[in-house]
């Protein structure tokens, strides 16, 4: 049974009372960003909320968490301090509570149209982790880069492996990328300089760091989840051609640090504890320090649209699932601390590439025309690659009884490079 708010929110809403996902928007141009929830179409205005006297907790009444232009200092905090902010916003927004309801201007200042305002990066990210964690996709890159004899490394089955992203160039949902130039090296030709010719996406999921580690002091797998704040949806562009040609033998590097957005809205692991699932099988078991008493995934249905430059529509090309990774994020955490590196308040660690099994599920265009050998196809268009002004959007879900749990949209279009 779905919980009641005073405000009408419509079924089909990401964004109801069960959910509660933190942002950081501008009310308008001139003013200064603040935390915030989405609540149906509003954002509730948490610096207002607290201004008002109204994170009376013994955790958060003398705290000034709200009044911070990112959500690092909450963050920070820990789970008692989100757990309290939780059950006061859900209180305030409940039917049965005046304090809101019948404030008329508290409601004014305090609850804003969520389509007129401006939506910010949640976070100050210091660093940023990408994963390599769905094993379909392990596969299907393994036997595209490297040939089928090793498709997937034999440590891959071991340890969640990752690299080290560039935090710099991520970017908020609605951001423009510009189409990244470099080197790539068509196989039996000299290597050219330009505009990529295969700039993709890939369709992962994200965790938010929270109070995180001191250096030199490890997390605990099954201690991990009190680090991790929520997740967001995530597009690590990607341009194969340099990629292809730049990543032997140190990895990613200019092929994908151009550009990586994430959508606006955290949605915390304590709205998402409901779709919490079990994780797959480990075969061979990992070893102890990555052994989870209770290991979880999350049943998030994900979707990708591309709008094709100049139309209208948008066109699904694939569906997947947050529940297909094989390494869990409280894993990729715990390993990613095991040798004491530390992990701060905002870091971003993203999950990877989330390919389920089917052709239809896979996360990328690499994978779904077998690196241009086949088309997509858009209405009456179709893709290799992205082109110019093509819009790659993803969506999230999960589907309660008679309501959701949502993510939104993380969105960008492709410009053209500079000349
Ligand atoms: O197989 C490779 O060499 C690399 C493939 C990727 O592009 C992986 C990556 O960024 C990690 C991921 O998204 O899973
Ligand atoms: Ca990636
Ligand atoms: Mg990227």
């Amino acid at each position: 049974m779905a919980l009641k708010s005073f405000l009408e929110i419509s079924p089909d809403s990401h964004f109801p009372m069960e959910n509660l996902p933190y942002g950081v928007f501008k009310p308008d141009e001139s003013s200064a960003p603040r935390p915030g929830v989405a609540i149906g179409d509003y954002v509730l205005d948490l610096q207002v909320i607290a201004s008002a006297g109204l994170f009376n907790g013994p955790i958060l009444a003398n705290s000034d968490c709200f009044h911070q232009p990112n959500l690092n200092k909450f963050l920070e905090m820990g789970r008692p301090a989100w757990k309290e902010a939780r059950a006061t916003i859900q209180k305030l927004l409940s039917s049965a509570e005046p304090s809101l309801r019948d404030n008329a201007s508290l409601r004014q200042n305090g609850l804003l149209p969520a389509a007129q305002v401006q939506m910010l990066l949640p976070m100050a990210i210091g660093d940023y982790t990408d994963f390599f964690s769905s094993m379909h996709h392990a596969r299907n890159c393994g036997l595209m880069f490297r040939g089928p004899e090793n498709a997937i490394n034999p440590n891959w089955f071991h340890l969640p492996i990752a690299y080290h992203g560039r935090a710099s160039s991520i970017v908020v949902s609605g951001t423009d990328i510009i189409r990244p130039r470099g080197q790539g090296h068509p196989s039996g030709n000299s290597p050219y300089f330009g505009p990529s010719r295969k700039l993709d996406f890939e369709l992962e999921m994200a965790a938010v760091v929270g109070p995180g580690n001191r250096l030199g002091e490890p997390v605990d797998v099954n201690e991990a989840a009190e680090h991790i704040f929520g997740l967001v949806l995530m597009n690590d562009w990607s341009a194969r051609d340099i990629q292809a040609w730049e990543y032997v033998p140190l990895g990613p590097f200019l092929g994908k640090s151009f550009g990586t957005t994430i959508s606006p809205w955290i949605v915390t692991l304590d709205a998402l504890q409901p779709f919490g699932c079990d994780a797959p099988q480990q075969n061979p078991s990992p070893l102890p320090y990555l052994a989870e008493k209770n290991s979880k995934n999350y049943d998030i249905s994900l979707e990708v649209q591309i709008r094709p430059a100049g139309e209208e529509t948008s066109y699904v090309v694939t569906r997947s699932n947050f529940n297909h990774l094989y390494w869990t994020v409280t894993q990729q955490l715990a390993h990613h601390t095991i040798n004491g590196c530390n992990l701060r308040p905002g870091d971003l660690l993203g999950t990877g590439t989330i390919s389920g099994p089917e052709p239809e599920s896979y996360g990328c265009l690499l994978e779904l025309t077998w690196n241009g050998q086949k088309n997509v196809s858009l209405g009456g268009t179709s893709r290799k690659f992205l082109e110019d002004g093509d819009e790659v959007i993803f969506t999230g879900c999960c589907k309660g009884n008679g309501y959701n749990v949502g993510f939104g949209t993380c969105s960008g279009k492709i410009v053209p490079s500079i000349p």
